[in-house]
């Protein structure tokens, strides 16, 4: 499948299927999604009162990242990306994608962004062939731009491109999904929760396209509530929680920043307890034989807790450090529903 060129403009919406060489003097925005003071209320509704779910979202997406946008249930993730689809109209703030301000150039924001929704809709009266087409054609793509092979092949769908879409099984309709998306050879592909419910061999299967998307130069901004997929995939990450960003960073410094660690220490003779020394330092026995110290990197120092081992008479037979992890960060970030205002 053909790169996609993430410097040539989306195609021009009065002039479809002629995507144009970019011509401005900015032509690759330093940020694929630009988001400012974004906010959402639903309006109230029968006996629902309204409901705020986003409270000012501040986010930039750089251009070519592999960008991940996590949160707890109803923190406002779907809200945000339903809101750069055209779903949703926004209550307040800015929001530019590739450089296009959804207000001022709807038309070019929209075509310059793919988006694969969560729920598995497809049409069952049309094949996988007919329904990328027909894709194609409400963007605009002229039949002779468009790579309706080329997407079904990326996506391992060449031998069913003319099955019905009823016969697909769940993993090759969620991949139908993002042909849909890439029709148009949109710079930004925003998937949402793309593996939810999805087998272990799928998920490989679509991490490793994401990343050959994003390996060509597509930004690419994914929902999940699969920690490790995040961790997996993303090279940033963005924790949203009750509809405000509480937490943006390089997935590496987001894990960094709990500044945690395990050190476990194996020793030669089996205990009963923890000496009271090492318990004032956080010490817990996980096995006669295996002693857990919980510690702060930044203010304690593995060398002194060995020490301390020494001053109790344990002689060491091994060591391990252990490093938090991105989901130990994400709940130390995120409020449980409990200690909600
Ligand atoms: N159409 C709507 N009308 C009223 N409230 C809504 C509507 N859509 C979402 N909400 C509310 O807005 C808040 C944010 O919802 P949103 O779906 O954006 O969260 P989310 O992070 O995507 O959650 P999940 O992980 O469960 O999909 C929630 O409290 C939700 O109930």
């Amino acid at each position: 499948m053909a790169a996609p060129e993430s410097n040539v403009r989306p195609p021009h919406p009065l002039r479809p299927g002629r995507p144009r060489v970019h011509s401005s003097p900015n032509p690759l925005p330093e940020y694929a999604v630009e988001i400012a003071g974004l906010a959402k209320t639903y309006a109230a509704r029968r006996r629902q009162p309204a409901k705020t779910a986003l409270a000012g979202v501040d986010l930039a997406i750089p251009r070519g990242s592999l960008f991940g946008l996590l949160g707890p249930n109803g923190a406002g993730k779907s809200t945000t990306i339903n809101i750069l689809a055209g779903l949703v109209r926004k209550t307040a703030g800015q929001v530019t994608i590739w450089g296009y301000d959804i207000d001022r150039q709807p038309l070019h924001a929209r075509h310059a962004i793919g988006v694969v929704p969560q729920e598995l809709h497809i049409d069952p009266f049309f094949t996988p062939r007919e329904a990328l087409e027909m894709h194609a054609g409400m963007f605009g793509v002229a039949p002779a731009a468009r790579r309706t092979d080329e997407i079904l092949a990326a996506l391992g769908l060449a031998d069913k491109a003319d099955a019905y879409a009823r016969s697909l099984s769940g993993g090759m309709r969620r991949r139908l999904l993002i042909g849909k998306a890439l029709v148009h050879n949109p710079p930004v592909l925003v998937l949402d929760e793309p593996t939810a419910g999805v087998d272990v061999e799928l998920r490989q299967q679509l991490w490793s396209y994401v990343r050959t998307l994003a390996g060509r130069g597509t930004t690419v901004l994914l929902t999940t509530h699969y920690l490790e997929e995040a961790e997996a995939l993303c090279d940033r990450i963005a924790i949203i929680d009750r509809g405000q960003v509480v937490a943006c960073d390089t997935t590496r410094a987001l894990v960094h920043r709990l500044d945690r660690k395990t050190l476990v220490v194996t020793v030669a003779d089996a205990l009963d307890a923890v000496p009271a020394a090492l318990a004032d330092l956080g010490a817990t026995l996980l096995d006669p034989l295996r002693i857990a110290f919980r510690y702060q990197p930044s203010r304690t120092r593995v060398q002194d807790l060995l020490g301390a081992m020494q001053a109790a008479a344990l002689s060491v037979v091994d060591l391990t450090t252990e490093e938090g992890t991105l989901e130990d960060a994400f709940l130390a970030l995120t409020r449980p529903p409990a200690a909600a205002a």
